[in-house]
């Protein structure tokens, strides 16, 4: 994994120091990449449990990954040759041979060893870290929540998703995280020797943590470990994902706004090298810094806005023709491209992996009964999701405002689908959705373990649909309650079209609900139910009918 936290800044002024390389990719910009760091070390697997302490794997299969890479053995052989000693000169010869053909060996399985770490992640070759995962449970979490367990197996999920591997993870419980540190000093070092047992280059903490918290967690487990939190990887993962060039403004935006406070560690290297003689220098660095990376977020934002101001242009002409528009909005992984594409024919990204989708893409359904309705997939939420992400994307989001109804598709098949669930409806609750119609799809039923039980219990709510999008099953079922829904938003008018204004009846006809058309001289009689905003394009021709 990459951590671009900056990936708009110059390297040469933000990031000097050397263990940093620049890369210039396609999708991205220019980001910075850790240069691998080859060591040999004897690599080992410690588990430890304490009282209050579990260690866990996050996946099964996961530990199946964990590469135990034993020490090269030396070739008898050879060995033997060097030391019965038969002659003296050809030995010392064999053996320095031996040694320089076992440093080579070395040199070329380090390299067979780095190159196969290389992985292909959304068409970019990403370096798979390993990675180390802790959380920390606090005794004040409610029950209803994720538990910790289920938090750690989703962010070995995030992890997996970026492209590190997760060697192994652990928690803590407390009664409030470590100010300094976020866990306990005890914590620090059992993770240290596990640091040292897998040879992690990476270590992820489950919340977010301070900038202080960071950097004393780095200084505590050494060399080149870096520590990183659940923010940093979604935002590396949005990063990675990151296709148009609004999601890409508004990825780097969010980065921007979260390495600010963070930026402090960069530049503590000059006060070492100097030999404290230059005392204060890295802080006058941060402050510039700092005024680099204001101004740089300053810049974003007008792009930003400049980009947004396009799409809403293309938005407006879109809303000429009042086709209703229903959002799908849910938690990760929920299913919603799936669905989209199923309905639509769509050719959206779907996969499962976590964060599929950054940007809203909007398709016509055509129904059976000849009527549509326009289709949005947005992108999907999650837990702790991270407040500069909220921010960046509150734009994208906020248009689902406009919908006539709100889709929450729902994972029915996954253990905590009601946290999940509770996730959407916390963001959706910020982003003022009260007013507009909710309808909930239980989606993945045929993954279900009881499936039958499950669409018993959709249709004693009436608020509920059940569908597997992947099969299809329950897909007509769940286009008429949109129908119905619809209609229920629409309001009924009474309007005399003139002869020369045909399009505005077969427009009535595409997107209304027509009961009766009559003609006479003047025109065509339609009494229907439309879409609130065209009723009021329709404002003149409804008085022509009362006059
Ligand atoms: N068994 C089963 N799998 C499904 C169903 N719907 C979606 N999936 C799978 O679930 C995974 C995630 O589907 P997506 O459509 O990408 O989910 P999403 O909600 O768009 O995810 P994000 O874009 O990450 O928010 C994919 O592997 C799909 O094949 C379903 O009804 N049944
Ligand atoms: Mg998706």
């Amino acid at each position: 994994m990459s951590l671009c936290f900056c990936s708009n800044l110059k390297p040469s002024i933000l990031f000097p120091e050397s263990k940093f390389r620049w890369i210039q990719t396609r999708t991205r910009p220019v980001s910075f990449t850790k240069l691998i760091q080859t060591k040999y070390s004897y690599r080992g697997c410690i588990k430890a449990v304490g009282e209050e302490i579990g260690v866990l794997s996050p996946d099964d299969s996961l530990s199946e990954r964990n590469p135990v890479i034993e020490e090269e053995p030396v070739p008898e052989t050879e060995v033997n040759e060097v030391e019965n000693g038969v002659a003296s000169v050809v030995a010392e010869g064999k053996a320095q041979t031996w040694i320089s053909k076992s440093e080579n060996k070395e040199k070329l399985d380090e390299e067979d060893e780095n190159a196969s770490r290389f992985k292909l992640r959304n068409g970019k070759e990403v370096f798979e870290e390993k990675a180390y995962l802790v959380g920390v449970a606090c005794k004040g979490d409610t029950e209803d929540s994720f538990g910790i367990e289920e938090s750690l197996k989703e962010l070995a999920q995030l992890a997996d998703t970026a492209g590190l591997l997760v060697v192994d993870s652990t928690y803590q419980k407390l009664s409030s995280p470590n100010p300094r540190t976020y866990i306990g000093s005890g914590k620090v070092s059992e993770i240290k020797s596990a640091i040292r047992a897998f040879d992690v280059e990476t270590v992820i903490f489950d919340d977010e943590l301070s900038p202080g918290q960071l950097r004393n967690l780095e200084k505590a487990f050494g060399g080149d470990v870096r520590v990183c939190d659940r923010t940093a990887l979604i935002l590396d993962i949005f990063n990675q994902r990151a296709a148009t060039r609004e999601a890409s403004l508004q990825v780097s935006l969010a980065q921007m706004e979260y390495q600010l406070p963070r930026l402090t560690r960069m530049w503590t290297h000059l006060e070492r090298q100097a030999g404290g003689q230059v005392k204060g220098m890295g802080e006058k660095q941060i402050e510039v810094d700092k005024r680099i990376l204001r101004t740089q977020i300053g810049v974003l934002k007008k792009e930003l806005e400049s980009v947004r101001k396009h799409r809403k242009q293309y938005r407006n002409r879109r809303v000429s023709v009042p086709v209703p528009v229903v959002s799908l909005v849910g938690y990760t992984n929920a299913g919603k491209s799936t669905l989209l594409n199923q309905l639509t024919g769509a050719d959206v990204l779907a996969e499962d992996q976590l964060f599929a989708t950054l940007d809203p893409t909007t398709r016509r359904v055509q129904m059976k009964n000849g009527k549509e309705f326009l289709l949005t997939d947005t992108v999907g939420f999650i837990q702790k999701l991270p407040t500069t992400l909220v921010a960046a994307f509150r734009a994208t989001l906020e248009e689902i405002a406009e919908s006539s109804i709100l889709v929450h598709v729902v994972d029915i098949s996954h253990p905590l689908a009601e946290q999940q669930i509770e996730a959407v409806e916390k963001v959706l609750s910020e982003l003022d959705t009260s007013s507009i119609p909710k309808l909930m799809l239980w989606n993945k039923v045929d993954k279900a373990e009881d499936p039958e039980k499950i669409k018993l219990e959709a249709k004693m709510r009436n608020d509920v649909v059940c569908v597997s999008a992947l099969t299809g099953e329950g897909l007509d079922e769940f286009c008429n309650e949109i129908q119905n829904r619809l209609k229920d938003a629409m309001v009924w008018v009474e309007a005399l079209i003139p002869f020369d204004k045909g399009e505005l009846l077969s427009t009535i006809h595409q997107v209304g609900m027509v009961e009766r058309t009559e003609y006479s001289e003047k025109g065509t009689l339609v009494r229907a139910h439309v879409p609130l905003r065209f009723a009021r394009l329709l404002t003149p021709m409804r008085q022509m009918c009362v006059s």
